[in-house]
């Protein structure tokens, strides 16, 4: 099992207000599509942009051990030569992928169509996550997957020898679940159907098409049926990686709670579905605008305007847009509590399978501020205080959690205690310059 070292205590407090440009680093779920498919791919795919948080390097580290040439040319310029579908080698040792669900889960899928064996371990975090929502549809190509009872990390994965294209509808609402059947279905023979009854991120259909295969999209009565053609010859791309929404959301969630506070965080990839949370802060009443927007590699962006909004007003979001937004229900959690009235958020049964129990971990952590929180096993209510009375002094255990740190250190930037974390060190798996910008905005974040 891996980890990140000891612990970091972090700690915010008010002071004074926000202001200045948030420029957020680049997206995580496609820095992740960018090497995995780079890594498949005939030739060299150049990548600028990518996110090299802790998450997206485990996954370069293990594109490396399958026989993949990774090399970091600085500043986010990376370059892959990729060995072509069905291409890997098997890797002399065990695929380590830290604290990444979307790094193992990938992957899993990627190689589940070569007949190599690997075995896949994880951190604390990783290793008490589901894996068999993977190996289940993986098994219908012809892998084989031994690990923990429940279907729990280190695990064992042999590849199928034959692999045989499948017709998969995803039993939950996941991204990774989908892209896991689609990177095997590159592997098998035929045409790989994959049918999604709620519609999730669509990064890998899209780049999947970039880089060349085979792909279709359509609505059926039964959901959203992509249809994918195996063993195509994947096409070397050149990817500029959009910023990250789900870090985005830290610095404009700041400024609208934090008084006085105006920050615009620039060429934010606004994929509708990702941006789901903006929605939702606009519905609340936040002053929370899309300057400039424009298309950039056939995907919206904008730069994000977030104002102190002193009046927001709790509201019941809509769970048809769980997926849009599903990472960021603990941000939007902080925001509740500085809105007037309850924030009603249904359908996230998910958010107890992330890095950690999310709901849980907030609902406890917001108690501890002085919020109010009522939950169920797929539901949470936020009652929120109004701006000004959010009385916070609370130290909040991170649980090796990115999400659930960097929410409580925006918190405590508007409630009238300080606001601590038991340990900071995750941040560096999805926004390791979360510190530096926030206190570049004028944050007082840092260090306990
Ligand atoms: O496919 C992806 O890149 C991701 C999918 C989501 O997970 P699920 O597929 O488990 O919902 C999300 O929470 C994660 O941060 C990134
Ligand atoms: C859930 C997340 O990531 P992953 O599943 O890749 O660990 C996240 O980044 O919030």
């Amino acid at each position: 099992m891996s980890g990140h070292g000891d612990p970091i205590p972090m700690m915010s407090q008010r002071g004074p207000a926000l202001c200045g440009e948030a420029h957020v680093p680049g997206d995580k779920s496609i820095s992740h599509r960018s090497l995995i498919l780079g890594a498949m791919a005939v030739g060299e795919t150049k990548i600028e942009g990518l996110l090299e948080g802790q998450d997206v390097l485990d996954t370069a580290k293990a594109m490396r051990a399958f026989g993949a040439e990774v090399t970091d040319h600085g500043e986010g310029r990376w370059s892959v030569h990729g060995v072509g579908v069905g291409g890997f080698a098997e890797p002399a040792g065990v695929i380590d992928c830290g604290n990444s669900g979307t790094g193992v889960r990938l992957i899993m899928g990627a190689m589940a169509t070569t007949p190599i064996t690997v075995t896949f371990t994880g951190d604390a975090s990783l290793c008490s996550r589901p894996m068999g929502r993977v190996t289940d549809p993986l098994a219908l190509f012809g892998a084989k997957a031994e690990g923990r009872e429940g279907g729990r990390l280190p695990m064992t994965i042999t590849g199928a020898v034959e692999p045989m294209p499948v017709r998969y509808t995803v039993p939950v609402p996941s991204a990774q679940v989908k892209s896991a059947v689609l990177l095997a279905g590159l592997g098998a023979p035929g045409k790989t159907v994959v049918i999604e009854t709620e519609a999730t991120r669509d990064h890998t259909e899209r780049m999947l098409a970039g880089f060349g295969a085979e792909l279709t999209v359509e609505e059926s009565g039964e959901g959203r049926v992509i249809t994918l053609t195996g063993q195509p010859e994947l096409r070397p791309q050149h990817i500029v990686v959009p910023r990250d929404p789900s870090s985005a959301a830290f610095p404009v969630c700041a400024a609208l709670i934090a008084e006085g506070s105006d920050v615009l965080v620039p060429n934010i990839g606004l994929n509708p579905t990702r941006a789901g949370l903006f929605e939702t802060l606009r519905e609340m009443g936040a002053d929370l605008t899309y300057e400039n927007p424009r298309e950039e590699g056939g995907e919206p962006v904008a730069d994000l305007r977030a104002r102190f909004s002193p009046n927001m007003k709790g509201i019941e979001v809509p769970p048809a847009r769980a997926a849009s937004m599903i990472d960021e229900y603990p941000v939007l959690s902080v925001v509740a509590a500085f809105a007037q009235g309850p924030t009603v958020m249904r359908g996230v049964k998910e958010l107890r399978v992330k890095e950690s129990d999310r709901i849980d971990a907030m609902a406890q952590g917001l108690r501890a501020a002085g919020v109010e929180v009522e939950e169920g096993e797929d539901w949470w209510i936020v009652h929120g205080r109004g701006q000004g009375n959010v009385p916070g002094g609370a130290t909040v255990e991170s649980r090796l959690d990115h999400r659930i740190a960097m929410s409580f250190l925006v918190m405590g930037l508007a409630t009238t205690e300080p606001m601590r974390v038991d340990d900071g060190g995750p941040i560096a798996t999805s926004f390791p310059v979360f510190e530096p910008l926030m206190t570049g905005l004028g944050a007082k974040v840092g260090r306990a």
